[in-house]
């Protein structure tokens, strides 16, 4: 059988990301296969096809670390033709072909079956939205609640950023969102943002202080490096930083005092390998109570022939939001 993907192949220049017709050789082993209707653009798709991005071993691949589309074939009990579906994590798009492609197959154990979501708003989630959700959960889950006080989101422009804003501002949350873009305080507040503020910290030269004023109930990070540090010595007593990210850097210049002295807690996030029962039952409350209400909003759209475009944007750090990108019909 033949379809269209886009295929990242190594070259003497660095990796390029090639349209072409491909063969069954590049649908990957598995039990379910899907008609993509939708991926997205995601920070790790970025590093994929960046040459020792650190994500992909193997060329060529089809990246996409998210398919979202309609099962087509099922050898599991599980799946049925015509159900929507979203499959992410594992080794989608990185050692196992991904969403750049009118075609996947993966093992059923990776499927999600779409609850209160149509396939294109699972795609506008996608993993960075998933990854949003799994760090507002871990929040709830240590005892957080509207009356707890502020919450920093950094980064907050960015895909688990700004689904991250929208998620906690629906649950009555009093929101703050941290960014690098001077033009972006319209565009959080009307996710839901309370008040937007600067990269922190304010003055990227300072010496890192090991305890500042403590203003944050807890907060939601996927910069990482010196900016997570400053994060965690101005969080209050009890509260808890949910980490996904290193846009900033994957080094913590950070002591322990936070942790001794003011009992905060570092919560790792890792959307890859979530277990498959726990990611199905937070996907569904994605589509339920945790549905974010303004995904139209932060959702932009892109055929999948413009990925490499989309991708270079990500990588500058000049991306906005999260882009859906259109792949039945698009090739
Ligand atoms: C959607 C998710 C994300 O966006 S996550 C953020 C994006 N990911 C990254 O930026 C990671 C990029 N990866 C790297 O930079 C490197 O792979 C590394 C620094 C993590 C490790 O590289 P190194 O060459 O130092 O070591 P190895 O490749 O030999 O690995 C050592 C050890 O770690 C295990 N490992 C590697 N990558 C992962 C991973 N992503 N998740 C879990 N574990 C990982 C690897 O299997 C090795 O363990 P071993 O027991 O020896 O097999
Ligand atoms: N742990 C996990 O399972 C997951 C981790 N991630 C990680 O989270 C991070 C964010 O991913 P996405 O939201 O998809 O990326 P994105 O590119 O959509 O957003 C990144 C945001 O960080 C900002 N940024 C870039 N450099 C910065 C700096 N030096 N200081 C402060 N902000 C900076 C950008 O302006 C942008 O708003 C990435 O590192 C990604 O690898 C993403 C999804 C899952």
């Amino acid at each position: 059988m033949a379809f269209w993907a886009m295929v990242a192949h190594e070259t003497d220049n660095g990796v390029a990301l090639v349209r072409e017709e491909v063969g069954d050789d590049f649908l990957g082993p598995g039990t379910v296969t899907i008609k993509v209707h939708y991926s997205s653009a995601n920070f790790k798709d970025g590093l994929a096809i960046t040459p020792r991005g650190g994500v992909v071993r193997n060329y060529p691949i089809i990246p996409g670390i998210d398919i979202a589309g309609e099962v087509v074939a099922s050898e599991s009990a599980d799946f049925a033709p015509g159900d929507a579906v979203i499959a992410h994590g594992y080794e989608i798009g990185v050692s196992h072909h991904g969403g750049f492609a009118e075609l996947a197959r993966v093992p059923a154990e990776w499927v999600v079956k779409l609850d209160g979501l149509s396939t294109r708003e699972a795609a506008a989630l996608g993993t960075a939205g998933f990854t949003a959700a799994m760090s507002v959960q871990a929040l709830l889950e240590r005892g957080l609640t509207p009356g707890s006080g502020p919450v920093l989101v950094t980064g907050a422009t960015g895909g688990v950023g700004s689904v991250a804003v929208d998620i906690l501002a629906g649950l009555g949350f009093e929101v703050v969102a941290s960014t690098g873009k001077t033009d972006a305080g319209e565009q959080l507040a009307a996710l839901g943002a309370k008040s937007v503020i600067g990269r922190l910290p304010e003055d990227p030269d300072a010496k890192p202080r090991p305890l500042g004023k403590a203003v944050w109930a807890s907060a939601v990070d996927s910069v990482g490096g010196k900016s997570l540090a400053h994060v965690l010595s101005t969080i209050e007593y009890g509260g808890a930083a949910a980490i996904s990210g290193l846009t900033g850097g994957s080094e913590l210049p950070t002591t322990v005092l936070p942790f001794i002295l003011r009992g905060v807690a570092l919560i790792g996030i890792d959307s890859v390998n979530y277990p498959i029962a726990r990611r199905r039952a937070l996907w569904t409350r994605l589509g339920n109570d945790l549905k974010p209400q303004h995904l139209s909003e932060l959702e932009n759209y892109a055929p999948i022939t413009e990925a490499d475009t989309v991708l270079r944007a990500i990588r500058e750090g000049k991306h906005s939001g999260r882009t859906v990108l259109g792949v039945a019909g698009e090739f």
